[in-house]
């Protein structure tokens, strides 16, 4: 069986082996592909590997051998599910590989927005201390987060685990999703009420035409004028010019980011220019032991698919 891996970097950039999945095949593998390259690259092989390739309609339609695609990340907004189906492609994801990691790094971007860590240890290091007339200084306002509210858009794997970090840091936690069912420890709200009663808002849903752009101007302004967005999930989820102004004007009071519309980002996306924004780059997932997970799970998605019996497939 031929398996092409798409763009196999940034899960292996060599510091894992891919021999979980070189055991269940013939395997060919791309650091990286250009829209341009996958068909020619892909042409002939039954398995496709991909993290963030497009694999639109137009390109499945050119590629008539390929039975599965294996999304090696749990969001699978890349590919036209609807066109995979038609052929009877099977697409699985990898679920919960990061979901410990992405919530650690939800904190880290909040945490950089309250405390300013990084922002203070370069002011000492810049001899602002030794210079400072007192024996503390602060570069910006410190919150404290006990007492606070988090509002969670997306309960699911991710969003658990944000909700159990921000409950030890004594924060009050509501949520919003698309199947609401109670939760102990979690108020579940309507989506308004996220908006209007979070100190900070944080994304962890999937990113589909009814979660596109849900934090808007319209929603922004609903917010509190000292709230903070934070966004783990998908950069399409911000319209980023919106948020890039409720900045500006102090509408809200910062964003934590890890995802962006376009990844890279065009060097006039609003948002590098945004104050009292902090992006990363779309980094939540990389730690080397979900990377390690995501390899083995992903084998075992093939696997299971080779042996007839298909898991994680999604829909
Ligand atoms: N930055 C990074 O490195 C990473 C980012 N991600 C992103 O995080 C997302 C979430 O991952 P994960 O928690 O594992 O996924 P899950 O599928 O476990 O959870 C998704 C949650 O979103 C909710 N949801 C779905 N549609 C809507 C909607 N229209 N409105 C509100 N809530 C909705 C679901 O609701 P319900 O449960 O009621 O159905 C569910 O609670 C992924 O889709 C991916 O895009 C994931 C991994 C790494
Ligand atoms: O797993 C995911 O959804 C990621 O974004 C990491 O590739």
């Amino acid at each position: 069986m031929k398996i092409v891996i798409l763009d196999g970097y940034t899960l292996n950039p060599g510091d894992l082996d891919w021999a979980p999945i070189k055991m269940l095949g013939e395997v060919e593998i791309y650091d990286r592909s250009k829209p341009e390259e996958i068909v020619e690259r892909a042409a002939g092989a039954e398995v496709v590997f991909v993290n963030k390739v497009v694999l639109s309609g137009a390109i499945l339609d050119q590629l008539p051998g390929l039975k599965y695609i294996g999304v090696t990340a749990t969001g699978f907004n890349n590919i036209d599910i609807e066109a995979a189906k038609k052929p009877g492609i099977i697409v699985t994801n990898v679920r919960a590989y990061s979901s410990a990691s992405v919530a650690q790094q939800t904190f880290a971007l909040l945490l950089s927005l309250v405390n300013r860590a990084e922002m203070h240890s370069q002011s000492v290091f810049a001899g602002e201390w030794a210079a400072s007339a007192d024996f503390c200084y602060w570069k910006s306002p410190l919150t404290e987060l006990a007492g606070k509210t988090i509002g969670l858009i997306g309960l699911g794997d991710i969003g658990s685990q944000v909700a159990q970090i921000a409950i030890a840091f004594g924060m009050k936690v509501i949520a919003y999703r698309k199947h609401p069912k109670p939760v102990e420890g979690i108020e579940m709200v309507s989506l308004d009420e996220i908006f209007k009663r979070s100190d900070v808002v944080s994304l962890h849903c999937p990113l589909t035409d009814g979660t596109k752009e849900i934090i808007n101007k319209d929603n922004l302004a609903k917010m509190k004028s000292t709230a903070i967005v934070l966004n783990t999930g998908r950069g399409p989820l911000i319209h980023e010019a919106d948020l890039a102004e409720a900045l500006k004007n102090g509408v809200i009071a910062g964003a934590g980011l890890d995802v962006l519309s376009a990844e890279p980002p065009k060097g006039d996306n609003p948002l590098l220019s945004a104050p009292n924004c902090v992006i990363t780059p779309h980094v939540a997932w990389a730690t080397f032991e979900a990377r390690k997970r995501l390899m083995q799970l992903a084998a075992e998605n093939l696997s299971a698919f080779m042996k007839g019996n298909p898991i994680n497939v999604v829909s």
